[in-house]
């Protein structure tokens, strides 16, 4: 980003969660000590040293592999490898693999996990390197007989795993230390589930169902006093107490969720969720007490509907294996994309002529955000108006979001390009309808596209010659292209969205 640029997005960007670092360590010390318990119910049998290799997973709260470490050995080795990769380019098309905002935000989560480990008498190594290059020299120097990480479930993190895995065994020939995978991330325990996760039902509502009659979300593991550790979620932690508690959003969430403009009508928990600084098991069992203590209703219930649909793709993609990243999908999909760069840049730059999709790509671009309905319209409008390669978009996600994670974006991405698993996924969103319906007054775009709020507010969204020429006339709009771009000429079709008329495309209030 330009630095000019950066200095106007620091101005129009909210602080999330909205509090000064007093509260916010006062609030994340309270929630912690209701997490720890005195250690004298868990029998400390573990002898030696072992190495918990923090991936994403960066907290103390709720995190399986710190306390299995905790109860497995005498001293514990916390490591986080930069790995040089996360810093190399997508697969296909060569953006940065990771965008400088999230780069920016692990960052601070790291800083937070150091600091509070730290506190405890314990240090985080932060070391630059490859997770199969530095775990086994450190297990060796310091006879290490267990390594503990978070499991993970997409192709590359899967080869990480193996090498590391490979190299343990080399350097260590008589005997070598273990990597111990063990499942996280989820709300759901991946042994719990009533399926196993090749025959995961392909339609959500059949998986949700299914969970939440035969399953149980199991307790938040408890940190113990005498291992010492709190408060690296600081944030995260300060986030849930400020959304449930403070502001009481949790009560209306569910008529709220649809927004974009401002730090509330979302949880805005995802950040820390992907990077592993707020459990899902918390969040729950926030959900439960706040029922408990105020109130019940649709939308308590609905902020876990919505983590129920995390869990799913992270499921989903030890189901689909690599075909989640290839551009037919999970059902093989034969489509002729196009690839054209000119459509794409002015997508990525905000520049399309559609204020609302350009507001949000600019969002995306200032913050490292952008709400749900956005990524909805602006994936829409990429593949369905542009009828670009989905996978472009989905890799200036991963470039971008503060959010990503790999399976949360690609099976949004493979449900919105229609390539998704679910047969019945065909969603075409109508610039004018959605913008009628989530920013009737134009206060989003004009916030982002600020040469837009002189104009009356009914002109906002199509302000016509005072704003750039829009680069494609819409599929199902009114909208003449001013380019002479054709349907023909890097579009696709596809029968049923020649056939389909625009339809309410809320996936949720469908099911
Ligand atoms: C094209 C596209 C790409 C996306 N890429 C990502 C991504 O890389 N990482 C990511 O975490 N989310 C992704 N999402 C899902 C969703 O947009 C974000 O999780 C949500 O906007 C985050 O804001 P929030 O925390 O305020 O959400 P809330 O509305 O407050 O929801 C609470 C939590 O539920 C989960 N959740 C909500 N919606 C979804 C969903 N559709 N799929 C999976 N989980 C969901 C998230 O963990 C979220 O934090 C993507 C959606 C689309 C359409
Ligand atoms: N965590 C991840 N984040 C982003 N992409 C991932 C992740 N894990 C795996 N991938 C992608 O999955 C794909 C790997 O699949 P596969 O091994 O079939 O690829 P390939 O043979 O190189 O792809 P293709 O045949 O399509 O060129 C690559 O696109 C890889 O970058």
């Amino acid at each position: 980003m330009h630095s000019s640029n950066a200095a106007r997005a620091a101005q129009t960007v909210h602080p999330v969660p909205g509090f000064g670092s007093d509260e916010m360590e006062r609030v994340a010390d309270q929630t912690l000590k209701r997490y720890t318990f005195d250690g004298s119910s868990v029998r400390k049998l573990g002898r030696g040293v072992s190495i918990v290799w923090f991936r994403n997973d960066l907290r103390i709260l709720d995190n399986e592999v710190l306390f299995k470490a905790w109860v497995s050995s005498e001293a514990v080795l916390p490591v986080y490898c930069v790995d040089p990769r996360i810093f190399g380019t997508t697969h296909y098309f060569g953006f940065p693999k990771t965008g400088a905002l999230r780069a920016q935000f692990v960052i601070e989560c790291l800083t937070d996990l150091k600091r509070s480990l730290m506190k405890r008498g314990l240090n985080l190594l932060i070391q630059p390197g490859k997770p199969e290059q530095i775990l086994p020299s450190l297990a060796k120097a310091f006879g290490v007989h267990t390594i503990y990480a978070q499991k993970e479930t997409c192709s590359e993190e899967l080869n990480v795993e193996r090498r590391v895995s490979e190299n343990l065994k080399k350097v260590m020939l008589t005997s070598p230390a273990k990597l111990e995978l063990i499942w996280g991330s989820t709300m759901y325990h991946i042994d719990d589930l009533p399926f196993s996760c090749t025959s995961l039902p392909d339609i959500y509502t059949q998986f949700r169902k299914s969970v939440e009659s035969k399953s149980v979300i199991r307790s938040c593991v408890k940190v113990s006093k005498g291992m010492a550790f709190a408060g690296g979620e600081s944030t995260a932690l300060s986030r849930v107490h400020e959304y449930f508690w403070k502001k009481d959003l949790l009560r209306t969430y569910k008529v709220t969720r649809n927004g974009m403009l401002g730090p509330d009508y979302s949880t805005k928990f995802s950040p820390w969720l992907a990077s592993g600084s707020l459990s899902p098991c918390f969040v729950y069992e926030e959900v439960k007490r706040y029922e408990k203590q105020r109130e019940e209703n649709d939308s308590t219930y609905w902020v876990l509907f919505e983590l129920i649909w995390r869990d799913y793709f992270r499921f989903l993609s030890i189901k689909q294996g690599n075909s989640l990243f290839h551009t037919g999908g999970p059902r093989k999909v034969q489509t002729n994309w196009s690839q054209n760069q000119t459509l794409f840049d002015a997508w990525r730059d905000g520049q399309t002529g559609y204020p609302l999709v350009d507001a949000n790509m600019k969002e995306l671009l200032a913050t490292g955000f952008m709400s749900n309905r956005g990524r909805q319209i602006v994936c829409s409008f990429l593949v369905r108006d542009m009828g670009i390669d989905w996978r472009m978009g989905a890799e200036w996600f991963e470039t971008c979001l503060l959010d990503y994670d790999p399976c949360s974006n690609y099976g949004n991405w493979t449900y919105g390009a229609g390539v998704g698993n679910d047969p019945r996924e065909d969603r075409y969103f109508s610039i004018p309808k959605q913008a009628q319906n989530y920013d009737p007054d134009g206060e989003f775009v004009a916030y982002w596209l600020p040469q837009l709020r002189a104009l009356p507010k009914e002109k906002r969204h199509f302000p016509g010659m005072l704003y750039v020429k829009p680069i494609v006339a819409l599929k199902f709009g009114n909208t003449k292209s001013t380019n002479n771009w054709t349907m023909g000429s890097g579009s696709r079709r596809t029968s049923t969205e020649e056939n389909s008329k625009w339809k309410r495309h809320d996936r949720n209030r469908m099911q």
